[in-house]
């Protein structure tokens, strides 16, 4: 087997994170955005049947379909993070 390197390995790790660390939050910014239209429209912060539609999106776009229940799991911590975002918004505009 044609092992690559662990420093290699931790160099692209680092290399994705740093991408990823500025797409959550891009993501979560919109979130408190969200936050703000929900409470201008009345709205509750959770809504489950668009966090239906999140899960279905990603994990159909899934390539490698071992990884369907990880993608799944991953999105839903990242919306139960989102919400305790908005919550936090919310609070801290009352
Ligand atoms: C961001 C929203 O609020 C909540 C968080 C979601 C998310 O992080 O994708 C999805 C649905 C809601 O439970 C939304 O309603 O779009």
């Amino acid at each position: 087997m044609n092992l690559r390197s662990l420093e290699e390995l931790r160099e692209e790790i680092n290399q994705i994170d740093t991408e990823l660390t500025k797409l959550i939050e891009a993501r979560f910014k919109c979130a408190v955005e969200v936050a703000q239209y929900k409470q201008a429209h009345d709205l509750p912060v959770f809504d489950e049947k668009r966090e239906a539609i999140v899960l279905e999106r990603n994990v159909s776009a899934v390539s490698d379909t071992r990884f369907e229940d990880d993608i799944r799991r991953f999105y839903q911590s990242l919306m139960d993070i989102s919400k305790d975002i908005q919550r936090q918004e919310l609070q801290a505009e009352e």
